[in-house]
């Protein structure tokens, strides 16, 4: 799981949320199978919405140039971004995400490898929402600040507890990963991660060069695109 802060500008995020707040929103069922119908009580701006579409591509922008995003995720693929609303109690039970989703657009299917919550709300507008992520070593809860993003991985089982005051405004998506497995993901990540402030102390040293190439070869052995 990683946080990946200032996502988007307090600018955008406001922007977003005057445009969100005189949408029409429906029921969440309309995007999830069996299992999650059960269990998912909240709203969601259709998939087909123009407003929607045109917020998720400032998403996706933002995504493109977020170092931190690429070096997480190594995505090929991310679903145009969808928008939730969940207030008076609404909530998410305990669910995975569905394995494979089609882009609406195209047809193009993408195999959901990483989960990510926007959020466009602050932590003091609502109470509840926090979403659980359940991994090997527990529940983590996240509950971050407007523009911030959580990225999980999306064979994870989580859920978004009730909203008992004001609203929890986020937006969510699935990105296809050039690293289909987790652990070789997050191995990459810390390596390019001990890289980078390797580098920023020392310079580019033979050895910095053996380590890059080093990172390289192994993204060469596991990505498929
Ligand atoms: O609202 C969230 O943070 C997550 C939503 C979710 O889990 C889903 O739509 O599958
Ligand atoms: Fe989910």
């Amino acid at each position: 799981m990683l946080h990946i802060p200032g996502v988007l500008s307090r600018e955008q995020v406001a922007d977003m949320r005057r445009r969100l707040d005189e949408s029409q929103w429906v029921d969440g069922r309309a995007t999830v199978g069996t299992q999650g119908a059960k269990v998912k009580q909240n709203r969601q701006l259709p998939e087909t919405s123009p407003l929607g579409l045109e917020l998720g591509q400032i998403i996706l922008t933002a995504l493109a140039g977020n170092p931190l995003f690429f070096s997480a995720a190594l995505p090929l693929r991310t679903i145009p971004p969808l928008f939730n609303c969940y207030a008076g109690g609404e909530h998410y039970g305990a669910h995975i995400d569905g394995s494979m989703r089609r882009i609406p657009a195209t047809g193009q299917w993408v195999r959901t490898d990483v989960s990510s919550t926007l959020f466009l709300c602050d932590p003091d507008e609502y109470d509840g929402g926090e979403l659980i992520v359940t991994d090997q070593y527990g529940e983590h809860e996240v509950k971050l600040p407007a523009g911030d993003l959580i990225l999980y991985p999306s064979t994870s089982i989580h859920r978004v507890e009730p909203v008992t005051r004001g609203a929890r405004i986020c937006s969510f998506f699935w990105t296809q990963s050039m690293v289909r497995d987790d652990m070789r993901r997050s191995m990459l990540l810390e390596l390019d991660q001990n890289i980078q402030s390797l580098r920023a102390r020392l310079g580019d040293c033979p050895e910095m060069v053996g380590l890059t190439g080093h990172y390289h070869n192994l993204l060469r052995q596991w990505s498929e695109v």
